[in-house]
């Protein structure tokens, strides 16, 4: 098997995918961005949440907002319920592990914040519980997902933002959420920090 081969075709399958998704997904990345920065502008906050890799990038955007980006600027709320060890294994341990973040969203999700909710398959029940706990605490949503969004995506409201990526494979999938996490960490950066 040649492996220099197989990384090769990784690089393109990923490039292609980019390119592809693009025109697709500008629109509705700047969307989110705007929702983000009119709630960071009235003092709210975004919450995040994912599974495996997926919690890894929800952290991965906490972390640019509550330490920086690419430019100097405050700190801004974000707070990923991917990491209290705590609450997640009690929560998982007395009720289900499909409460871990819905139980975390109403303890901390008020009206006027968003929650950033990350699924490449648009199917876990722990995410599509915390959509509906968000909608019941006025927390806005925008979705990070692909193939066909799942039972996620059909939770959403018209003032909620889904940002679907047109693949099915879980990698090339969080490939592209990574980027557009990075546009979203951009825009909220040029929009509230340059005069
Ligand atoms: O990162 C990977 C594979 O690339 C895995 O850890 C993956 O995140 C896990 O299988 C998740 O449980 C998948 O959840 P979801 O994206 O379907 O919500
Ligand atoms: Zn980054």
């Amino acid at each position: 098997m040649d492996l220099v081969n197989r990384v090769s075709q990784h690089f393109s399958a990923s490039i292609e995918l980019k390119i592809q998704a693009m025109s697709q997904l500008a629109s509705p990345i700047v969307r989110a961005s705007q929702m983000m920065v009119k709630c960071l502008q009235k003092h709210h906050k975004i919450l995040t949440c994912g599974n495996g890799g997926s919690a890894g990038q929800a952290q991965h955007f906490s972390s640019e907002l509550v330490n920086r980006f690419e430019k100097e600027r405050r700190a801004l709320a974000a707070i990923a319920l991917t990491t209290d060890t705590s609450a997640l294994t009690s929560i998982a341990n007395d009720y289900a592990y499909e409460k871990v973040f819905s139980r975390q969203v109403e303890a901390l999700g008020q009206s006027g914040d968003v929650l950033l909710a990350i699924t490449t398959s648009g199917n876990s029940f722990n995410i599509v519980n915390a959509i509906d706990t968000a909608h019941t605490q006025g927390v806005l949503v925008v979705l990070l997902t692909g193939r066909d969004g799942g039972k996620a995506e059909c939770q959403l409201k018209e003032s909620d933002v889904a940002i679907r990526v047109p693949a099915q494979s879980t990698a090339r999938i969080q490939e592209v959420h990574l980027l557009v996490i990075h546009c979203v960490c951009d825009i909220i950066d040029q929009v509230l920090f340059t005069q």
